[in-house]
């Protein structure tokens, strides 16, 4: 047990899909996987381990925001032993071509900090995604016929951000989504040798306002959760 997470030593998986939304986690284990049992529940950042095709895969909730990502990637790894780490998240689309219930891979995430920010001084580390699982998770993506963005997103620190000029600035150098864990994920996946990969559906549309309800993110992104356990269990 760790001060955030209630499992007991080997409860947790090599393999954690991460949403930040915790009945995310609960809907997609109840859905994908089979032997399934809650592994947490503390501060009700719901977890829980079972099987996906035989082997043990684990959801368990970030929250939002990289501070709160930062703390169960962080346990996860280092007192948990995860090796794979493959957020589930939604994000808010930034380029016109991109629609409602698309998937982005993120292979880069700009931000404007994260929480590890301060260990690289003056330089401006560049997170970016683990290739192998980039390369599974479009193949996945291919076989199944998905709409699919592959690129750099952001990761914000604001939902409701006051800057316009950011948003466009973001727009105009090919930012597809927004979106507030994945330069934090991987930042401390690289730190501790794992994989981390961010597969993202969009949830809302930044220059048509065009939304979709939080009943449709909580239960309903099946193809990005079959995309990210394809390319996380090979
Ligand atoms: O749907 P999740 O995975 O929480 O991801 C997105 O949704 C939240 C904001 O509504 C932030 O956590 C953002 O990253
Ligand atoms: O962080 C996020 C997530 C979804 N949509 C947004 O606009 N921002």
């Amino acid at each position: 047990m760790t001060i955030h997470i209630g499992a007991e030593p080997g409860e947790i998986a090599e393999t954690v899909l991460m949403p930040g939304d915790p009945y995310r986690a609960k809907w997609a284990a109840e859905t994908f996987l089979s032997d399934v049992r809650q592994v947490n529940a503390v501060r009700g950042m719901l977890g829980f381990t079972g099987t996906w095709n035989g082997t043990p895969v684990t959801f368990q909730g970030s929250g939002m925001g990289m501070p709160s990502l930062s703390i169960y990637a962080n346990e996860l790894i280092r007192d948990y032993g995860a090796k794979t780490l493959v957020r589930i998240g939604s994000c808010g689309a930034m380029q016109e071509r991109i629609a409602l219930r698309d998937v982005i891979l993120a292979m880069t995430a700009t931000s404007v900090s994260t929480p590890s920010r301060g260990i690289f001084r003056e330089v401006n580390y560049a997170p970016c995604a683990d290739w192998s699982l980039l390369e599974a998770a479009v193949a996945a993506a291919r076989a199944k016929g998905t709409t699919l963005h592959v690129g750099g997103i952001y990761s914000s620190d604001v939902f409701y951000d006051e800057r316009p000029d950011l948003t466009e600035q973001m727009t105009r150098h090919g930012i597809l989504g927004v979106e507030m864990e994945a330069a934090e994920l991987y930042t401390v996946a690289a730190r501790h040798g794992v994989r981390a990969l961010a597969v993202l559906t969009v949830s809302d549309h930044l220059m048509t306002g065009a939304a979709l309800p939080s009943s449709e993110r909580e239960t309903s992104f099946a193809e990005m959760v079959e995309i990210a356990l394809t390319a996380a269990v090979q």
